[in-house]
């Protein structure tokens, strides 16, 4: 289900952070093909060792990522085992994750935000027709292929990352800080992931690329995690965007009802009918909608 690259085959260079329960390096890998030395400039993300009981989670993801390709999924390699390092060999995106990125760039404009919600849009729904659930939709898993150009009339491209540690696997604190990404019926039940947790989870990462990067929820107090729970007992929407043909798309795929969320065919409808009035509304140049 997904090919094993031989340890010596890799060269780990600089370290470029870490996620949850994983260490991501930029590294090399080399093959030998047709007699010819191959090096490929690669991400390396390790799964922590004291995490190593998730090792099967963690080759889940990968293997979930080798079965399917589409250009805005990510290419995985394969994976790496040598003594207790679970490694697994990703291609190497040149601009990292879009949370990092929307924090940095401050004036993206709504085009560009639009343009990048399609894409994980088109995703959605091709994961949706191929009846595939990814389970962890957020802007921290969105990577940026290719920045917007506007000069060369190049926009954005991105690509989902692999879906990480199957939530299932998780404590229920690390679910806790998945809110409000997660879907609030997959609290409960975190071992049945349905399409329409990835649709709510989509709601949630719309309002954070058109919120630049500041995670909803964040900056509370420190019982954050009882307020966080509070939100979904008490059926609470994140803050409306000005923008109201927005603001009704994300509360439609935040829509605590799993019937009301929308179809990936008329997410996407709605979001080409927000390009045209977003082209319209002066609100482009300023990217501010919140
Ligand atoms: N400075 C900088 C910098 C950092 C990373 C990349 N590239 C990259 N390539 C991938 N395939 C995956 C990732 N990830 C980053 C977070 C996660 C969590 O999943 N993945 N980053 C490029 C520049």
């Amino acid at each position: 289900q997904f090919h094993t690259i031989k340890y010596e085959d890799l060269k780990w260079d600089e370290s470029l952070g870490q996620g949850s329960f994983t260490r991501i390096f930029k590294g090399e890998k080399t093959d030998y093909r047709d007699g010819e030395k191959h090096t490929t400039e690669v991400l390396l993300k390790e799964l922590d060792p004291d995490h190593k009981n998730c090792w099967e989670s963690f080759f889940e993801a990968a293997s979930f990522m080798s079965q399917i390709s589409h250009k805005h999924l990510l290419h995985v390699y394969g994976v790496s085992v040598h003594g207790d390092k679970n490694i697994m060999v990703q291609e190497f995106v040149k601009h990292g994750a879009l949370d990092l990125y929307l924090k940095r760039e401050k004036s993206l404009s709504v085009s560009w935000k639009l343009n990048v919600a399609k894409q994980l849009a088109c995703v959605l729904n091709f994961l949706e027709e191929q009846s595939i659930i990814h389970g962890n939709i957020c802007a921290k898993n969105l990577l940026l292929v290719r920045e917007e150009d506007p000069s060369q009339g190049i926009s954005p491209f991105i690509k989902l990352s692999d879906p990480g540690i199957n939530v299932a696997m998780l404590g229920k604190d690390v679910i806790m800080h998945r809110i409000p990404w997660i879907a609030p019926e997959s609290l409960a039940a975190p071992d049945n992931l349905t399409h329409e947790c990835d649709k709510w989870s989509f709601g949630a990462t719309v309002w954070e690329i058109f919120n630049n990067g500041n995670p909803p929820l964040q900056g509370w107090s420190l019982e954050e995690v009882k307020l966080k729970e509070k939100f979904y007992e008490n059926k609470q929407q994140l803050p409306p965007s000005q923008w109201t043909e927005l603001a009704d798309l994300i509360g439609q795929c935040m829509s605590y009802d799993l019937a009301f969320r929308p179809s990936c065919r008329s997410i996407i409808r709605q979001l080409n009918s927000l390009v045209t009035s977003g082209n319209n509304v002066s609100l482009n140049h300023v990217g501010k909608v919140f």
